[in-house]
């Protein structure tokens, strides 16, 4: 399947059949376990395969180590972008443990290495791992002004949180400019695509980490209530 070209992404048969795997094992297990509501071909390919692909119209991946993708789910988009981009040093973090117990069988099907499947808060996780990735990426986790104090906190001075958005974001990221500035981030740009098949817009937001602020996370109760 060519579909990915028009993100510039030609894809081996071995990571053509990955993806087909996946789709199998997720439609699957989603008889027995609330992973997602797409389970028609098309739907998983285009609103959750080539949508966590268009990640890479916002940073070169091969530029990228060590990527850490919070509230991940059914692995979107992290294991996605490690199929197609199998060097990258991935790790998950999700506080629901079934969704961690179902990544952990889905990368034993598709025979992945390299990634770290972690059960947690990604707030409790991020006092481990300070200035840590390259790259943390999150898809359908929290508004910007909340997943800001979650996210910046583990990327390393020069890396980058992307979120990946639908539409109405601005309001959300006015809100959260003045955190993102707080925990040393900075907006570099903001990439804007729509998928194929009138399937909808998508914003990248990348935000670059310019200094440290080790003050951050606080605890969850704070960072919802109290946004910086
Ligand atoms: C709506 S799902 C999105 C899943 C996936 N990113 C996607 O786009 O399909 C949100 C996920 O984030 C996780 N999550 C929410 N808040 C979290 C937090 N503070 N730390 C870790 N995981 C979190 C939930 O357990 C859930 O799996």
């Amino acid at each position: 399947m060519d579909i990915f070209q028009p993100l510039g992404l030609q894809l081996s048969e071995t990571q053509q059949a990955k993806l087909h795997r996946y789709f199998e094992v997720l439609v699957k297990e989603n008889e027995v376990m609330n992973l997602t509501a797409i389970t028609d071909l098309e739907g998983v390919y285009y609103k959750h395969f080539y949508d966590s692909l268009t990640l890479t119209k916002a940073i070169d991946l091969s530029s990228v180590q060590t990527l850490l993708d919070i509230g991940s789910g059914a692995g979107f988009p992290g294991i996605v972008l490690k199929i197609v981009f199998p060097h990258l040093k991935l790790t998950i973090v999700d506080s629901l443990n079934k969704r961690i117990l179902f990544l952990g069988r889905l990368v034993k099907a598709l025979e992945l290495d390299g990634i770290e499947l972690v059960c947690d808060r990604a707030e409790t996780y991020a006092k481990t791992k300070r200035n840590y990735f390259d790259l943390v990426t999150a898809r359908a986790v929290a508004p910007i002004d909340i997943l800001d104090e979650l996210a910046l906190p583990m990327v390393k001075v020069g890396g980058y949180l992307i979120a990946m958005k639908a539409q109405n974001f601005q309001v959300e990221l006015e809100r959260a400019n003045k955190g993102i500035h707080i925990l040393g981030g900075q907006v570099e740009s903001i990439i804007s695509l729509e998928l194929p098949n009138q399937l909808g817009e998508r914003h990248l937001l990348k935000i670059k980490k310019v200094k440290e602020n080790n003050q951050y996370p606080r605890p969850y109760k704070d960072i919802k209530n109290k946004p910086l």
